[in-house]
Protein backbone atom coordinates (compact mmCIF):
# COMPACT_ATOMS: atom_id res chain seq x y z
CA UNK A 1 0.00 0.00 0.00
CA UNK A 2 2.63 2.54 0.57
CA UNK A 3 4.43 1.70 -2.69
CA UNK A 4 1.02 2.12 -4.10
CA UNK A 5 0.88 5.26 -2.22
CA UNK A 6 4.40 6.50 -2.63
CA UNK A 7 5.87 5.08 -5.68
CA UNK A 8 6.76 6.50 -8.88
CA UNK A 9 3.79 5.31 -10.25
CA UNK A 10 1.35 5.66 -7.41
CA UNK A 11 -1.95 6.43 -6.41
CA UNK A 12 -1.58 9.63 -4.76
CA UNK A 13 -3.33 11.69 -7.81
CA UNK A 14 -6.43 9.62 -6.60
CA UNK A 15 -8.64 10.80 -3.73
CA UNK A 16 -9.32 9.02 -1.18
CA UNK A 17 -12.20 7.87 1.16
CA UNK A 18 -10.49 7.58 4.48
CA UNK A 19 -7.27 7.80 5.89
CA UNK A 20 -3.79 7.25 3.95
CA UNK A 21 -1.31 6.62 6.04
CA UNK A 22 -0.35 3.67 5.53
CA UNK A 23 -1.08 1.99 9.42
CA UNK A 24 -4.46 4.21 9.44
CA UNK A 25 -5.15 3.07 5.64
CA UNK A 26 -4.95 -0.61 7.39
CA UNK A 27 -7.16 0.02 9.84
CA UNK A 28 -9.32 1.69 7.67
CA UNK A 29 -9.23 -1.48 5.20
CA UNK A 30 -10.39 -3.65 8.19
CA UNK A 31 -13.08 -1.20 8.81
CA UNK A 32 -14.50 -1.45 5.04
CA UNK A 33 -15.34 -5.05 6.24
CA UNK A 34 -18.32 -3.70 7.82
CA UNK A 35 -18.33 -0.33 6.63
CA UNK A 36 -17.99 -0.71 2.76
CA UNK A 37 -21.71 1.02 1.87
CA UNK A 38 -21.67 4.38 3.90
CA UNK A 39 -17.20 4.20 1.97
CA UNK A 40 -18.96 3.95 -0.90
CA UNK A 41 -21.89 6.06 -0.66
CA UNK A 42 -19.69 8.87 0.54
CA UNK A 43 -16.94 8.52 -2.13
CA UNK A 44 -19.54 8.99 -4.55
CA UNK A 45 -21.32 11.85 -3.30
CA UNK A 46 -17.90 13.46 -3.39
CA UNK A 47 -16.05 12.30 -6.63
CA UNK A 48 -18.90 10.57 -9.17
CA UNK A 49 -19.24 14.05 -10.89
CA UNK A 50 -15.32 15.17 -9.93
CA UNK A 51 -12.82 13.20 -10.33
CA UNK A 52 -14.76 10.10 -11.67
CA UNK A 53 -12.57 7.87 -9.52
CA UNK A 54 -11.41 7.34 -6.03
CA UNK A 55 -9.66 5.08 -3.52
CA UNK A 56 -11.06 3.17 -0.68
CA UNK A 57 -8.47 1.17 1.65
CA UNK A 58 -8.66 -2.47 1.85
CA UNK A 59 -6.44 -4.75 3.97
CA UNK A 60 -4.42 -5.73 1.70
CA UNK A 61 -4.59 -3.18 -1.14
CA UNK A 62 -6.09 -0.17 -2.55
CA UNK A 63 -9.37 -0.36 -4.39
CA UNK A 64 -9.93 2.24 -7.30
CA UNK A 65 -13.89 2.66 -7.35
CA UNK A 66 -14.73 4.20 -11.21
CA UNK A 67 -18.18 6.48 -10.55
CA UNK A 68 -20.12 7.98 -12.39
CA UNK A 69 -21.54 7.67 -16.06
CA UNK A 70 -18.55 9.44 -18.10
CA UNK A 71 -15.68 7.23 -16.23
CA UNK A 72 -17.94 4.19 -16.21
CA UNK A 73 -18.66 4.63 -20.03
CA UNK A 74 -14.39 5.10 -20.76
CA UNK A 75 -14.59 1.69 -18.12
CA UNK A 76 -16.22 0.14 -20.12
CA UNK A 77 -14.33 0.90 -23.52
CA UNK A 78 -11.14 0.10 -21.94
CA UNK A 79 -9.74 -2.65 -23.95
CA UNK A 80 -8.50 -6.51 -22.80
CA UNK A 81 -4.72 -5.11 -22.84
CA UNK A 82 -5.46 -2.40 -20.80
CA UNK A 83 -7.54 -4.08 -18.14
CA UNK A 84 -8.40 -7.45 -17.25
CA UNK A 85 -11.63 -9.04 -15.59
CA UNK A 86 -10.13 -12.21 -15.04
CA UNK A 87 -7.41 -10.24 -12.98
CA UNK A 88 -9.79 -8.38 -11.06
CA UNK A 89 -11.85 -11.28 -10.35
CA UNK A 90 -8.17 -12.81 -9.05
CA UNK A 91 -8.06 -10.18 -6.88
CA UNK A 92 -11.45 -9.79 -5.84
CA UNK A 93 -11.51 -13.66 -4.87
CA UNK A 94 -7.85 -14.52 -4.19
CA UNK A 95 -8.57 -17.27 -6.95
CA UNK A 96 -5.05 -17.82 -8.27
CA UNK A 97 -4.09 -18.99 -4.55
CA UNK A 98 -7.40 -20.54 -3.37
CA UNK A 99 -8.81 -22.10 -7.10
CA UNK A 100 -5.08 -22.52 -9.09
CA UNK A 101 -4.08 -20.59 -11.56
CA UNK A 102 -5.20 -22.57 -13.91
CA UNK A 103 -8.76 -21.36 -13.39
CA UNK A 104 -7.48 -17.90 -13.58
CA UNK A 105 -5.59 -18.50 -16.94
CA UNK A 106 -8.33 -20.51 -18.91
CA UNK A 107 -11.35 -20.14 -17.54
CA UNK A 108 -13.04 -21.78 -20.56
CA UNK A 109 -15.51 -23.27 -18.52
CA UNK A 110 -16.97 -19.19 -18.59
CA UNK A 111 -17.20 -18.92 -22.52
CA UNK A 112 -19.26 -22.26 -22.31
CA UNK A 113 -21.87 -20.58 -19.98
CA UNK A 114 -22.31 -18.37 -23.10
CA UNK A 115 -22.11 -20.49 -25.99
CA UNK A 116 -24.18 -23.22 -24.26
CA UNK A 117 -26.59 -21.76 -21.71
CA UNK A 118 -26.83 -18.19 -23.21
CA UNK A 119 -27.53 -18.57 -26.73
CA UNK A 120 -30.24 -21.86 -26.53
CA UNK A 121 -31.49 -20.74 -23.02
CA UNK A 122 -35.13 -20.49 -24.54
CA UNK A 123 -34.57 -24.74 -25.03
CA UNK A 124 -34.16 -25.03 -21.37
CA UNK A 125 -37.33 -23.24 -20.47
CA UNK A 126 -39.77 -26.34 -20.34
CA UNK A 127 -36.76 -28.41 -18.30
CA UNK A 128 -36.18 -25.80 -15.81
CA UNK A 129 -39.82 -25.03 -15.20
CA UNK A 130 -40.41 -28.69 -14.71
CA UNK A 131 -37.47 -29.14 -12.25
CA UNK A 132 -37.96 -25.45 -10.63
CA UNK A 133 -41.96 -26.46 -9.74
CA UNK A 134 -40.74 -30.22 -8.26
CA UNK A 135 -38.19 -28.38 -5.84
CA UNK A 136 -40.84 -26.15 -4.55
CA UNK A 137 -42.62 -28.67 -3.89
CA UNK A 138 -40.47 -30.59 -2.19
CA UNK A 139 -39.11 -27.55 -0.49
CA UNK A 140 -42.78 -26.07 0.64
CA UNK A 141 -45.13 -28.18 -0.29
CA UNK A 142 -49.03 -26.73 -0.07
CA UNK A 143 -49.29 -25.95 3.50
CA UNK A 144 -52.73 -25.01 4.39
CA UNK A 145 -51.50 -23.41 7.36
CA UNK A 146 -48.59 -21.07 7.63
CA UNK A 147 -45.58 -22.70 7.34
CA UNK A 148 -42.15 -20.88 8.25
CA UNK A 149 -38.95 -21.22 6.14
CA UNK A 150 -35.56 -19.54 6.01
CA UNK A 151 -35.78 -17.72 3.07
CA UNK A 152 -32.26 -17.60 1.75
CA UNK A 153 -31.40 -21.23 2.57
CA UNK A 154 -34.80 -22.54 0.70
CA UNK A 155 -34.52 -20.36 -2.28
CA UNK A 156 -30.58 -21.18 -2.43
CA UNK A 157 -32.12 -24.84 -2.77
CA UNK A 158 -34.61 -24.19 -5.30
CA UNK A 159 -32.13 -22.60 -7.55
CA UNK A 160 -29.51 -25.13 -7.07
CA UNK A 161 -31.89 -27.84 -8.83
CA UNK A 162 -33.36 -25.53 -11.33
CA UNK A 163 -29.56 -24.44 -12.67
CA UNK A 164 -28.49 -28.21 -12.65
CA UNK A 165 -31.09 -29.45 -14.06
CA UNK A 166 -29.29 -27.88 -17.13
CA UNK A 167 -25.97 -28.00 -15.58
CA UNK A 168 -25.23 -31.98 -14.59
CA UNK A 169 -29.09 -33.09 -15.55
CA UNK A 170 -30.85 -35.78 -13.77
CA UNK A 171 -30.38 -37.69 -11.66
CA UNK A 172 -27.34 -35.59 -10.10
CA UNK A 173 -29.47 -32.28 -10.20
CA UNK A 174 -31.29 -34.00 -6.82
CA UNK A 175 -28.55 -35.39 -5.50
CA UNK A 176 -29.11 -33.72 -1.88
CA UNK A 177 -24.97 -34.74 -1.19
CA UNK A 178 -23.77 -33.15 -4.85
CA UNK A 179 -25.69 -29.72 -4.37
CA UNK A 180 -24.62 -29.37 -0.98
CA UNK A 181 -21.05 -29.57 -2.39
CA UNK A 182 -22.03 -27.33 -4.75
CA UNK A 183 -23.57 -24.44 -2.67
CA UNK A 184 -21.04 -25.23 -0.05
CA UNK A 185 -18.33 -24.70 -2.77
CA UNK A 186 -18.95 -21.01 -2.71
CA UNK A 187 -19.26 -20.43 1.20
CA UNK A 188 -15.28 -22.18 1.34
CA UNK A 189 -14.06 -19.61 -1.36
CA UNK A 190 -15.93 -16.89 0.39
CA UNK A 191 -14.46 -17.39 3.35
CA UNK A 192 -11.27 -18.76 2.39
CA UNK A 193 -10.95 -15.49 0.34
CA UNK A 194 -11.64 -13.25 3.15
CA UNK A 195 -9.02 -14.77 5.46
CA UNK A 196 -6.19 -14.34 2.44
CA UNK A 197 -7.42 -11.12 1.53
CA UNK A 198 -6.39 -9.58 4.87
CA UNK A 199 -2.70 -10.25 4.09
CA UNK A 200 0.07 -9.05 2.13
CA UNK A 201 0.66 -10.76 -1.42
CA UNK A 202 3.57 -12.57 -0.32
CA UNK A 203 2.20 -14.01 2.65
CA UNK A 204 -1.22 -14.72 0.39
CA UNK A 205 0.34 -18.58 -0.62
CA UNK A 206 1.22 -19.56 2.97
CA UNK A 207 -2.13 -18.47 4.50
CA UNK A 208 -4.68 -20.24 1.43
CA UNK A 209 -2.31 -23.27 2.69
CA UNK A 210 -3.41 -22.89 5.94
CA UNK A 211 -7.51 -21.82 5.06
CA UNK A 212 -8.37 -23.39 2.39
CA UNK A 213 -11.10 -25.58 2.31
CA UNK A 214 -11.52 -26.22 -1.91
CA UNK A 215 -9.10 -28.97 -2.24
CA UNK A 216 -11.41 -31.48 0.10
CA UNK A 217 -14.27 -30.09 -1.18
CA UNK A 218 -12.98 -30.56 -4.72
CA UNK A 219 -12.44 -34.38 -3.47
CA UNK A 220 -15.28 -35.16 -2.40
CA UNK A 221 -17.61 -33.60 -5.50
CA UNK A 222 -15.58 -35.99 -7.64
CA UNK A 223 -16.20 -38.70 -5.87
CA UNK A 224 -20.27 -37.56 -6.45
CA UNK A 225 -19.76 -36.78 -9.88
CA UNK A 226 -16.47 -38.46 -11.20
CA UNK A 227 -18.11 -41.17 -12.13
CA UNK A 228 -20.79 -39.25 -14.50
CA UNK A 229 -17.72 -36.90 -15.70
CA UNK A 230 -15.33 -40.72 -16.61
CA UNK A 231 -18.83 -42.20 -18.70
CA UNK A 232 -19.50 -39.47 -20.44
CA UNK A 233 -15.65 -39.05 -21.58
CA UNK A 234 -15.54 -42.64 -22.42
CA UNK A 235 -19.34 -41.69 -24.86
CA UNK A 236 -17.11 -38.41 -25.95
CA UNK A 237 -14.10 -40.27 -27.37
CA UNK A 238 -16.10 -43.51 -28.33
CA UNK A 239 -18.35 -41.07 -30.58
CA UNK A 240 -15.42 -39.29 -31.84
CA UNK A 241 -13.73 -41.67 -32.79
CA UNK A 242 -16.28 -43.24 -34.93
CA UNK A 243 -17.82 -40.30 -36.50
CA UNK A 244 -15.68 -37.23 -35.92
CA UNK A 245 -18.16 -35.82 -33.76
CA UNK A 246 -20.30 -36.24 -30.26
CA UNK A 247 -23.67 -35.53 -31.69
CA UNK A 248 -26.24 -37.24 -29.41
CA UNK A 249 -24.56 -35.89 -26.28
CA UNK A 250 -27.05 -35.05 -23.27
CA UNK A 251 -28.27 -31.39 -23.29
CA UNK A 252 -25.67 -30.27 -20.37
CA UNK A 253 -23.26 -27.76 -19.74
CA UNK A 254 -21.31 -30.97 -17.88
CA UNK A 255 -21.37 -32.91 -20.78
CA UNK A 256 -19.99 -29.42 -22.92
CA UNK A 257 -17.43 -29.32 -20.39
CA UNK A 258 -16.27 -32.90 -20.79
CA UNK A 259 -16.51 -32.33 -25.18
CA UNK A 260 -13.67 -29.72 -24.70
CA UNK A 261 -11.92 -31.48 -22.24
CA UNK A 262 -11.33 -34.06 -24.53
CA UNK A 263 -10.46 -31.85 -27.42
CA UNK A 264 -7.71 -30.34 -25.23
CA UNK A 265 -6.54 -33.55 -23.29
CA UNK A 266 -8.41 -31.81 -20.05
CA UNK A 267 -8.41 -34.10 -16.62
CA UNK A 268 -11.16 -35.16 -15.11
CA UNK A 269 -10.12 -33.40 -12.39
CA UNK A 270 -10.24 -30.40 -14.10
CA UNK A 271 -13.41 -30.86 -15.22
CA UNK A 272 -14.95 -31.26 -12.14
CA UNK A 273 -13.13 -27.97 -10.92
CA UNK A 274 -14.60 -25.88 -13.83
CA UNK A 275 -17.80 -27.35 -12.75
CA UNK A 276 -17.75 -25.99 -9.26
CA UNK A 277 -16.68 -22.69 -10.26
CA UNK A 278 -19.63 -22.31 -12.86
CA UNK A 279 -21.32 -23.47 -9.38
CA UNK A 280 -19.88 -20.49 -7.78
CA UNK A 281 -20.65 -17.98 -10.34
CA UNK A 282 -24.44 -19.35 -10.72
CA UNK A 283 -25.86 -20.07 -7.54
CA UNK A 284 -25.61 -17.81 -4.65
CA UNK A 285 -25.73 -14.63 -6.82
CA UNK A 286 -29.16 -15.72 -8.29
CA UNK A 287 -30.37 -16.99 -4.90
CA UNK A 288 -29.33 -13.42 -3.44
CA UNK A 289 -30.90 -11.21 -5.37
CA UNK A 290 -34.29 -13.72 -5.60
CA UNK A 291 -34.23 -13.52 -1.98
CA UNK A 292 -33.69 -9.45 -1.77
CA UNK A 293 -36.89 -9.50 -3.72
CA UNK A 294 -38.52 -11.93 -1.65
CA UNK A 295 -38.30 -9.47 1.54
CA UNK A 296 -39.67 -6.88 -0.33
CA UNK A 297 -42.99 -8.90 -1.28
CA UNK A 298 -43.32 -10.42 2.52
CA UNK A 299 -42.79 -6.98 4.02
CA UNK A 300 -45.92 -5.96 1.70
CA UNK A 301 -47.78 -8.95 0.75
CA UNK A 302 -50.61 -6.93 -0.94
CA UNK A 303 -48.17 -5.88 -4.12
CA UNK A 304 -48.66 -9.87 -4.83
CA UNK A 305 -52.19 -8.79 -6.16
CA UNK A 306 -50.86 -7.20 -9.22
CA UNK A 307 -48.42 -9.45 -9.90
CA UNK A 308 -50.89 -12.47 -9.22
CA UNK A 309 -53.34 -10.88 -12.07
CA UNK A 310 -50.19 -10.77 -14.33
CA UNK A 311 -49.24 -14.37 -13.63
CA UNK A 312 -52.92 -15.52 -14.68
CA UNK A 313 -53.26 -13.82 -17.63
CA UNK A 314 -50.33 -14.88 -18.79
CA UNK A 315 -50.82 -18.33 -17.75
CA UNK A 316 -54.19 -18.32 -19.37
CA UNK A 317 -52.37 -17.13 -22.71
CA UNK A 318 -50.15 -19.54 -23.05
CA UNK A 319 -52.21 -22.26 -21.92
CA UNK A 320 -51.63 -22.54 -18.92
CA UNK A 321 -47.79 -23.14 -19.34
CA UNK A 322 -45.58 -20.49 -17.40
CA UNK A 323 -42.60 -22.78 -18.92
CA UNK A 324 -43.45 -21.73 -22.82
CA UNK A 325 -40.87 -20.25 -24.71
CA UNK A 326 -42.98 -16.61 -24.94
CA UNK A 327 -44.37 -16.62 -21.45
CA UNK A 328 -41.63 -15.03 -19.64
CA UNK A 329 -41.15 -12.39 -21.63
CA UNK A 330 -44.91 -11.21 -20.81
CA UNK A 331 -44.25 -10.89 -17.39
CA UNK A 332 -43.80 -7.32 -17.14
CA UNK A 333 -44.83 -6.25 -13.57
CA UNK A 334 -42.47 -9.15 -12.68
CA UNK A 335 -39.74 -8.35 -14.59
CA UNK A 336 -39.91 -4.80 -13.04
CA UNK A 337 -40.02 -6.13 -9.59
CA UNK A 338 -37.06 -8.12 -10.08
CA UNK A 339 -35.32 -5.37 -11.51
CA UNK A 340 -36.41 -2.92 -8.79
CA UNK A 341 -35.62 -5.27 -6.02
CA UNK A 342 -31.39 -5.28 -7.48
CA UNK A 343 -31.27 -1.88 -8.43
CA UNK A 344 -31.25 -1.50 -4.74
CA UNK A 345 -29.86 -4.04 -3.43
CA UNK A 346 -27.57 -6.49 -5.99
CA UNK A 347 -25.71 -9.06 -4.55
CA UNK A 348 -22.69 -7.27 -4.64
CA UNK A 349 -22.22 -3.32 -4.37
CA UNK A 350 -19.51 -2.94 -6.87
CA UNK A 351 -19.29 -4.72 -10.20
CA UNK A 352 -17.27 -4.15 -13.49
CA UNK A 353 -14.05 -6.20 -11.14
CA UNK A 354 -10.64 -4.90 -13.49
CA UNK A 355 -6.95 -4.95 -12.69
CA UNK A 356 -4.71 -2.88 -15.26
CA UNK A 357 -2.40 -4.48 -17.56
CA UNK A 358 -0.84 -1.10 -18.52
CA UNK A 359 -1.06 2.10 -17.30
CA UNK A 360 -4.72 4.10 -18.12
CA UNK A 361 -6.12 7.70 -18.26
CA UNK A 362 -9.51 8.75 -18.00
CA UNK A 363 -10.78 11.60 -19.07
CA UNK A 364 -10.46 14.01 -16.22
CA UNK A 365 -6.71 13.33 -16.68
CA UNK A 366 -6.18 11.03 -13.81
CA UNK A 367 -3.27 8.00 -14.67
CA UNK A 368 -4.21 4.18 -13.01
CA UNK A 369 -1.08 2.79 -13.14
CA UNK A 370 -0.67 -1.18 -14.01
CA UNK A 371 -1.42 -3.50 -11.78
CA UNK A 372 -3.97 -1.87 -9.64
CA UNK A 373 -7.32 -3.11 -8.66
CA UNK A 374 -10.13 -1.52 -9.94
CA UNK A 375 -14.12 -1.78 -9.77
CA UNK A 376 -17.41 0.10 -10.72
CA UNK A 377 -19.67 1.46 -7.69
CA UNK A 378 -23.18 -0.50 -8.49
CA UNK A 379 -24.92 0.20 -5.59
CA UNK A 380 -24.10 4.10 -5.39
CA UNK A 381 -24.53 4.63 -9.61
CA UNK A 382 -28.04 2.99 -8.51
CA UNK A 383 -28.96 5.03 -5.82
CA UNK A 384 -28.26 8.35 -8.00
CA UNK A 385 -30.55 10.73 -8.22
CA UNK A 386 -29.68 12.13 -11.78
CA UNK A 387 -30.63 8.73 -12.97
CA UNK A 388 -34.21 8.26 -10.94
CA UNK A 389 -36.74 9.61 -9.52
CA UNK A 390 -37.07 8.73 -5.61
CA UNK A 391 -33.95 6.79 -6.18
CA UNK A 392 -34.04 5.43 -2.29
CA UNK A 393 -37.14 4.31 -2.91
CA UNK A 394 -38.16 0.65 -3.66
CA UNK A 395 -40.91 1.11 -6.47
CA UNK A 396 -41.61 -2.45 -7.83
CA UNK A 397 -43.68 -0.81 -11.50
CA UNK A 398 -40.73 1.63 -12.05
CA UNK A 399 -39.41 -0.30 -14.96
CA UNK A 400 -42.78 -1.70 -16.37
CA UNK A 401 -43.44 1.06 -18.64
CA UNK A 402 -42.88 -0.42 -22.14
CA UNK A 403 -40.26 1.79 -22.84
CA UNK A 404 -38.26 0.88 -19.80
CA UNK A 405 -35.24 -1.71 -19.36
CA UNK A 406 -35.98 -5.13 -18.73
CA UNK A 407 -34.53 -7.05 -15.71
CA UNK A 408 -31.34 -8.58 -17.85
CA UNK A 409 -30.61 -5.24 -19.69
CA UNK A 410 -27.61 -3.14 -18.52
CA UNK A 411 -27.40 0.38 -19.38
CA UNK A 412 -24.63 3.36 -17.35
CA UNK A 413 -27.39 3.69 -14.44
CA UNK A 414 -27.85 0.12 -14.12
CA UNK A 415 -24.49 -2.26 -14.00
CA UNK A 416 -25.39 -5.26 -11.06
CA UNK A 417 -24.61 -7.29 -14.22
CA UNK A 418 -21.72 -4.82 -15.11
CA UNK A 419 -22.14 -3.88 -18.71
CA UNK A 420 -19.64 -3.79 -22.01
CA UNK A 421 -18.30 -6.96 -23.81
CA UNK A 422 -17.93 -8.91 -19.87
CA UNK A 423 -21.27 -8.02 -18.51
CA UNK A 424 -22.16 -11.36 -16.80
CA UNK A 425 -23.46 -13.59 -19.80
CA UNK A 426 -25.40 -15.68 -17.32
CA UNK A 427 -27.60 -12.94 -16.63
CA UNK A 428 -30.66 -14.21 -18.98
CA UNK A 429 -30.29 -17.33 -16.96
CA UNK A 430 -30.14 -15.44 -14.12
CA UNK A 431 -33.47 -13.12 -14.89
CA UNK A 432 -35.69 -16.44 -16.49
CA UNK A 433 -35.10 -18.27 -13.75
CA UNK A 434 -35.77 -15.35 -11.03
CA UNK A 435 -38.61 -14.68 -12.71
CA UNK A 436 -39.87 -17.92 -13.03
CA UNK A 437 -39.80 -18.37 -9.16
CA UNK A 438 -41.60 -15.14 -8.17
CA UNK A 439 -44.35 -16.22 -10.90
CA UNK A 440 -44.92 -19.32 -8.93
CA UNK A 441 -44.43 -17.73 -5.59
CA UNK A 442 -47.34 -15.39 -6.50
CA UNK A 443 -49.59 -18.00 -8.23
CA UNK A 444 -48.94 -20.72 -5.36
CA UNK A 445 -48.82 -19.36 -2.51
CA UNK A 446 -49.61 -15.79 0.44
CA UNK A 447 -46.10 -14.91 1.60
CA UNK A 448 -45.37 -12.58 4.87
CA UNK A 449 -43.19 -11.94 7.76
CA UNK A 450 -43.94 -14.03 11.14
CA UNK A 451 -45.73 -11.49 13.51
CA UNK A 452 -43.94 -9.04 15.05
CA UNK A 453 -41.89 -8.89 11.80
CA UNK A 454 -44.71 -7.74 9.07
CA UNK A 455 -44.39 -4.91 7.10
CA UNK A 456 -40.66 -4.70 7.65
CA UNK A 457 -38.19 -5.87 5.53
CA UNK A 458 -35.23 -7.34 7.39
CA UNK A 459 -31.81 -5.21 7.02
CA UNK A 460 -29.32 -6.17 4.73
CA UNK A 461 -25.76 -7.59 6.39
CA UNK A 462 -22.83 -6.38 4.47
CA UNK A 463 -19.76 -7.98 4.31
CA UNK A 464 -17.38 -6.06 2.11
CA UNK A 465 -18.69 -5.05 -0.89
CA UNK A 466 -21.16 -7.98 -0.74
CA UNK A 467 -24.93 -7.10 -0.04
CA UNK A 468 -26.44 -10.70 2.19
CA UNK A 469 -30.12 -10.39 2.41
CA UNK A 470 -30.51 -11.48 6.26
CA UNK A 471 -29.57 -14.74 6.02
CA UNK A 472 -31.31 -15.88 9.23
CA UNK A 473 -35.11 -14.29 8.30
CA UNK A 474 -37.64 -16.72 7.66
CA UNK A 475 -40.52 -16.10 5.26
CA UNK A 476 -44.15 -17.35 6.50
CA UNK A 477 -46.00 -19.65 3.09
CA UNK A 478 -49.32 -20.28 2.69
CA UNK A 479 -50.81 -22.28 -0.25
CA UNK A 480 -52.99 -19.74 -1.90
CA UNK A 481 -57.19 -20.21 -1.53
CA UNK A 482 -57.52 -19.92 -5.76
CA UNK A 483 -60.49 -18.33 -7.09
C1 LIG B 1 -28.42 -12.19 -10.14
C2 LIG B 1 -27.44 -12.98 -10.51
C3 LIG B 1 -26.10 -12.53 -11.05
C4 LIG B 1 -25.43 -11.34 -10.91
C5 LIG B 1 -25.88 -10.11 -10.14
C6 LIG B 1 -24.18 -11.45 -11.65
C7 LIG B 1 -23.25 -10.43 -11.77
C8 LIG B 1 -22.10 -10.50 -12.53
C9 LIG B 1 -21.16 -9.43 -12.72
C10 LIG B 1 -21.26 -8.04 -12.09
C11 LIG B 1 -20.17 -9.86 -13.53
C12 LIG B 1 -18.94 -9.06 -14.00
C13 LIG B 1 -19.36 -8.22 -15.19
C14 LIG B 1 -18.31 -7.23 -15.67
O1 LIG B 1 -17.18 -7.34 -15.22
O2 LIG B 1 -18.63 -6.36 -16.49
C15 LIG B 1 -20.47 -11.23 -13.85
C16 LIG B 1 -19.68 -12.02 -14.64
C17 LIG B 1 -19.95 -13.33 -14.92
N1 LIG B 1 -21.09 -14.03 -14.55
FE1 LIG B 1 -22.65 -13.33 -13.49
N2 LIG B 1 -24.13 -12.68 -12.22
C18 LIG B 1 -25.28 -13.37 -11.89
C19 LIG B 1 -25.63 -14.65 -12.28
C20 LIG B 1 -24.85 -15.45 -13.08
C21 LIG B 1 -25.23 -16.77 -13.52
C22 LIG B 1 -26.57 -17.46 -13.22
C23 LIG B 1 -24.18 -17.24 -14.27
C24 LIG B 1 -24.06 -18.55 -14.98
C25 LIG B 1 -25.04 -19.29 -15.39
C26 LIG B 1 -23.15 -16.21 -14.30
C27 LIG B 1 -21.94 -16.31 -14.95
C28 LIG B 1 -21.00 -15.30 -15.06
C29 LIG B 1 -19.74 -15.42 -15.77
C30 LIG B 1 -19.27 -16.66 -16.51
C31 LIG B 1 -19.08 -14.19 -15.70
C32 LIG B 1 -17.71 -13.81 -16.28
C33 LIG B 1 -17.89 -13.03 -17.58
C34 LIG B 1 -16.77 -13.13 -18.58
O3 LIG B 1 -16.04 -14.11 -18.55
O4 LIG B 1 -16.64 -12.21 -19.45
N3 LIG B 1 -23.60 -15.15 -13.57
N4 LIG B 1 -21.66 -11.60 -13.25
Amino acid sequence: MLWNWLGPNGLRGVPTVGPTFPVLAYLSGLRYTKYARETLLAGYAKYAYTTGVFKVSLPDQWLVIVAGPKQLEELKKFGDDEVSLYGGIDELMAARHILGADVVNNPYHLRLIQTKLTRNLSDFHGVMKDEMWSAFDDCIGAPTEWRSLPALKTMLWVVSRTTNRVVVGLPLCRNTEFLTVATDFTLDVSQARFVVNMFPPSLKPVVAKLVNRVPSRLKKAYDLVGPTVEALRAEAEQETALTGTWDDKPNTLLAALVEEAVKYGYSDLKTVMSLLVVEFTALHTTAMSFTHALYYLAADPSLAIPLREEVEAVSQEENGDLGSKTAASKLKRIDSFLREAQRLNGPNSTSMWRKTLKPITFSTGITIPAGVFLSAAATATQLDGNHYENPDMFDPWRFVDANARSFATTSPEYITFGQGKHACPGRHFAAYEMKLMLAYIVHNFDVKFAPGAEGVRPPNKWIGNTILPDPAAHVLFKKRAKT
